[in-house]
């Protein structure tokens, strides 16, 4: 889909969305572009986690979950986070639609690694026969999440973000956070190529959350999106992948 943009809005992000998001999404719909929005939700899964006595745990940025994690995770994502974007969409007049995994098997997936991160996975397949006539009229809203043949897995945002611009071809790729890039010594770095984001990483410099993203952001350069960037605002560039 060459003219399709993907956003992946992290979870708290989706709460401070501000008015020049919307008409940034009504500017491209105006011209013709396809926009697919995929949503986080991490810091509420671990809110409700904490609250219901689940202990909630990350390795490198990504979730170690369980059954009860697994199911905790779909009632935030798809109960809590995306209705509440849903809304805000609504609410500027953006015609939109909440999507997840299980839509005619939209997104298929398969496990990362079950000794490590139990039922987490990686996104195989996306079903773009029934997609692409949604995105031709509306902004389509994804949960990360994805099916296997038996299973639902929880994938990281960023990764179902980069995995799903990779397969659809995408022209560009945000991942919006709530930093305004990749920073070093509190400055935004501007851009961001694979040997300068090892030596930040080898120097604790990119650490937590800001690991999947990295990783997920060459991941879809690599697969042919042209312009993939890091930032907290779709009308600033932050930090440009090369
Ligand atoms: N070098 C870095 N530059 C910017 N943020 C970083 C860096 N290293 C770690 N981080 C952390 O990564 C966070 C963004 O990742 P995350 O919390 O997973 O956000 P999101 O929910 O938007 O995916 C930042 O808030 C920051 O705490
Ligand atoms: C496997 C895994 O880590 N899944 C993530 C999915 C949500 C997410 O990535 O949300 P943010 O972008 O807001 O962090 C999680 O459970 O937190």
């Amino acid at each position: 889909m060459k003219d399709l943009i993907v956003v992946k809005i992290g979870g708290r992000a989706t709460e401070q969305l501000q008015t020049d998001f919307f008409q940034q999404l009504a500017d491209w719909q105006q011209v013709g572009n396809q926009v697919l929005i995929i949503h986080g939700g991490g810091r509420e899964i671990t809110a409700l986690s904490q609250q219901l006595h689940v202990p909630a745990k990350k390795e490198n940025g990504i979730r170690i979950t369980d059954l009860t994690t697994l199911e905790l995770t779909k009632m935030v994502l798809l109960g809590e986070t995306q209705p509440q974007l849903l809304t805000q969409l609504f609410k500027h007049h953006l015609p939109a639609i909440g999507l997840n995994a299980a839509d005619h098997h939209l997104i298929v997936g398969k496990l990362l690694d079950f000794e490590k991160y139990g039922y987490v996975g990686e996104i195989t397949a996306v079903n773009e026969e029934f997609l692409a006539p949604l995105l031709a009229t509306q902004i389509g809203v994804l949960a990360p999440l994805a099916l296997t043949e038996h299973e639902w897995l929880n994938v990281n945002a960023d990764s179902a973000a980069a995995a799903i611009a990779s397969l659809l071809q995408a022209q560009e790729l945000y991942l919006l956070t709530d930093v305004p890039g990749v920073l070093k010594a509190n400055q935004v770095l501007p851009t961001l190529n694979i040997a300068q984001a090892q030596r930040l990483k080898a120097a604790k410099i990119i650490t937590t959350g800001m690991q999947p993203k990295i990783s997920a952001a060459f991941q879809a350069a690599n697969a042919g999106v042209k312009h993939v960037r890091i930032t907290n605002q779709l009308s600033a560039t932050g930090t440009m992948i090369i």
